[in-house]
């Protein structure tokens, strides 16, 4: 494949190039960007401290091929439903190294997880606790579990994806004699090893404090079960939400950043309150992928209305990334073939579904634009494949990998419009004789 120098160059692939080879609209993601922040992960959290493990947050991005990257990484993987197990476990990725999330896991999932001895299952609340309960004694089984808290502390950013308040749908509020009551029905129980703690506070996150907060706040309980049950905790998993780079009003952090304070904390807080220092879990989703991944479409319509603005409509949109919709989520992009042409005008860069919202991009700067232009809009790595839609049956886009030779493969087919019928059926009194 020839780079153009006019060509927006990612990851050792000409994007233009990558238009034509795959089609548009298309998600490409970059094995080495994602390598690189492993590699950061190890160096300076996992190799620095003693007692760590990290486990990448799969809904960010999950494929049978991202598992097998993160395997080779080393790093564990958080799966918040039986999808996204069954995906781990087809793509043999280690058991042990799992962890099951999610604050209504089904009797099936359950029964999943434990079947295929998954290593950790994050006990979210006490129906739950019953449950697994059951479903370990079925499957004659010891299962290690971590309980889910709410540790009361917010942080900033888009109130759909904050968790850590006591106001969330996710895991048990930090009442006391609640706990106390779970913690003892897994002492008494034959088949549930509790083994610590989990909370997670948010995503996009960029404020090492909420953290140091939350581990007090934790560490305290620790402390308190250890005198008043004799119960010691030696997990204390610290959730992901390590903000990254989607456009200069961000300010991303080296991971070191959210880590040095962690454990800067974790071994101040553990002297305070007299106890043993819990191994530490870290489980970043769109920290290790969102900025590996970009998307690639094919620029359509362009409309201009004198004075008020100029539309450039894409093939894709709303439905291959709902962020902007959900989230007001801001987005950078550039024109892939004119990569050094002067950025001479202001473009609203549309979706094509039939829906005002869809607008990916307001106001972008860009050089004259026009219909043909491939448009690579940045850091979609996260939360966009994942979180993708057929509305409008529109079929969800391929996915490409880059690997560190910089070349490209397919790693999820494009959709059919076949595929998007697959699963529907007539009924009889509606077929024609
Ligand atoms: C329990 C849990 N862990 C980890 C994550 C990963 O979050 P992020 O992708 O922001 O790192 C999430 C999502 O917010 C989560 O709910
Ligand atoms: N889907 C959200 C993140 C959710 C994190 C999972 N609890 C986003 O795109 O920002």
């Amino acid at each position: 494949m020839e780079n153009c120098k006019d060509h927006f160059n990612f990851a050792g692939g000409d994007t233009v190039a990558l238009a034509k080879k795959y089609g548009t609209p298309l998600y490409v993601v970059a094995e080495e960007k994602i390598m690189e922040r492993c590699e950061e992960i190890r160096e300076t959290f996992l190799e620095k401290y003693i007692n760590t493990k990290a486990a990448y947050a799969s809904k960010a991005f999950l494929t049978m091929a991202m598992c097998k990257i993160i395997a080779r990484e080393g790093l564990g993987l958080d799966v918040v439903s039986g999808g996204e197990l069954y995906t781990a476990i087809k793509a043999d990725f280690p058991m042990e190294k799992v962890m099951f999330h999610g604050n209504n896991k089904s009797w099936e999932e359950l029964y999943l997880a434990v079947e295929n001895n998954v290593g950790r299952i994050i006990v979210d609340n006490l129906a739950e606790l019953q449950l697994l309960d059951e479903i370990a004694r079925q499957q004659m089984k010891t299962v290690k579990i971590l309980f889910r808290v709410t540790p009361g502390i917010e942080g900033q950013t888009h109130e759909y994806i904050v968790t850590g308040q006591k106001d969330s749908k996710f895991g048990m509020p930090l009442e006391r004699e609640k706990i106390y009551d779970a913690v003892r029905q897994t002492i008494e129980s034959q088949y549930l090893d509790l083994t610590g703690f989990h909370f997670h506070l948010g995503s996009q996150l960029f404020q090492k404090d909420i953290y140091t907060d939350a581990i007090d706040v934790v560490l305290n309980l620790i402390h308190d079960l250890k005198e008043r049950l004799g119960f010691k905790a030696i997990e204390l998993n610290v959730g992901g939400g390590f903000g990254i780079r989607y456009t200069d009003n961000d300010e991303p952090k080296p991971l070191s950043y959210f880590t040095d304070a962690i454990m800067e904390k974790v071994i101040e807080g553990c002297q305070k309150y007299s106890i043993t220092t819990p191994t530490i879990i870290i489980e970043p989703g769109r920290w290790v992928v969102g900025e590996a991944g970009i998307t690639l479409y094919t620029v359509g319509n362009v409309k201009e209305i004198p004075n008020i603005r100029t539309y450039a409509s894409v093939d894709g949109g709303l439905p291959d990334n709902p962020r902007p919709a959900l989230y007001r989520a801001r987005y950078e992009a550039v024109v892939a073939n004119k990569k050094n042409a002067p950025l001479s005008m202001k473009t609203t860069i549309a979706g094509k579904c039939c829906e005002s919202g869809d607008i990916l991009i307001w106001d972008l700067d860009t050089p004259e634009i026009e219909a043909g232009d491939i448009l690579a809009v940045l850091a979609t790595g996260a939360y966009n494949y994942s979180m993708a839609s057929n509305y409008n049956k529109l079929p969800r886009p391929a996915v490409v990998l880059i690997n560190q030779e910089g070349k490209s493969e397919v790693i999820v087919q494009r959709e059919s419009y076949e595929n998007l019928l697959e699963r529907e059926l007539i009924p009889s009194h509606l077929s024609e004789e």
